[in-house]
């Protein structure tokens, strides 16, 4: 489906953020003692997100995922071309907005509780309050009786709850999420798949969410942006048309039919730093093998 069938598709569902002909560029040496010149990770992006959708974005690694989330997120800045978020500019980084990334990135000083209030400081929500929204998340991401826990106390999955809890404890309207459960094992990611699926089901959040697992992306996703190698671009946008809710689905037939309609338009993207290709290795295989978990 292309981005103009979606805009078409989404004039009954409102579109939340719409990226439009992004291009982002970065000055980098190739030697030392050269002049920086332009690299262009990301060409003619565009993207429509709807409101309430669960977004998946996969595509072979340097292909710029992580710098369309960073935009998003009003981390970095589009060279050229405009991102909004329900029809106004992003200019930087708000309240708006949840961020999970991989590492987890919580306060090693701070408790599970006070990591998860963090956000709500910021907003100046009282005290009293701060603890009871603290409580209510806490309790939604499994991690009751944890909560004077410090991070270094915590397993990877713990950590990761607590990065969960802290982003939604704040009431963000989209969560951004980075390849969030990359760094813990395959059946706690597994687990919290599916935690995070009932905490979208129940919070109704705009959820854009990288990752190299295409399995995953199959399993979360309402839509799996497939992007291009480099300069990175929107490919295809595959509807994952799977009934929900998905627990049990990856043995289906369906489930393994749209996985390998993904495998297949990944399976020509080489990343190649605008060189041509050294290895016949194509980035399906590489990223299928962390997709099998
Ligand atoms: N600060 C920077 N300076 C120069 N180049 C950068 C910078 N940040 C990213 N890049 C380049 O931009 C391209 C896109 O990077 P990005 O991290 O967005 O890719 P990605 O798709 O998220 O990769 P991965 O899947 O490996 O995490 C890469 O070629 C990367 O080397």
């Amino acid at each position: 489906m292309t981005d103009s069938q979606v805009a078409a598709d989404s004039a009954g569902t409102e579109a939340k953020i719409i990226a439009r002909n992004i291009r982002r560029v970065y000055w980098v040496k190739r030697q030392p003692n050269e002049a920086a010149t332009e690299f262009e990770a990301i060409k003619h992006l565009d993207l429509t997100v709807k409101q309430g959708e669960f977004l998946a974005i996969v595509g072979p690694s340097g292909c710029g995922k992580s710098t369309f989330l960073d935009m998003v997120a009003g981390l970095a800045f589009p060279s050229s071309g405009e991102i909004t978020i329900d029809g106004k500019l992003i200019t930087g980084p708000a309240l708006d907005r949840g961020i999970v990334m991989q590492g987890y990135a919580l306060f090693p000083w701070r408790t599970v509780r006070k990591n998860v209030e963090f956000g709500l400081e910021i907003k100046k929500v009282p005290k009293k309050d701060r603890k009871e929204i603290s409580q209510r998340y806490i309790e939604m991401v499994g991690l009751t009786n944890f909560e004077e826990r410090y991070p270094h106390e915590l397993s990877g999955g713990m950590k990761q709850r607590v990065a969960i809890a802290r982003a939604l404890a704040y009431d963000p309207e989209v969560l951004l999420m980075d390849e969030p459960f990359a760094a813990v094992d395959a059946q706690t990611r597994e687990v919290l798949q599916e935690e995070l699926l009932r905490i979208w089901e129940k919070t109704k959040k705009t959820i854009i969410f990288v990752t190299h697992g295409i399995d995953e992306a199959v399993f979360l996703a309402d839509r799996v942006a497939v992007m291009s190698a480099h300069p990175g671009t929107i490919k295809e946008i595959v509807s994952i048309n799977l009934p929900r809710p998905r627990d049990g689905i990856r043995s289906s037939a369906d489930f393994g039919w749209v996985r390998h309609k993904i495998w297949e338009l990944l399976q020509n993207e080489h990343f190649t730093g605008g060189k041509k290709p050294a290895a016949d290795q194509s980035v399906a295989e590489s990223i299928s093998s962390s997709a099998a978990l």
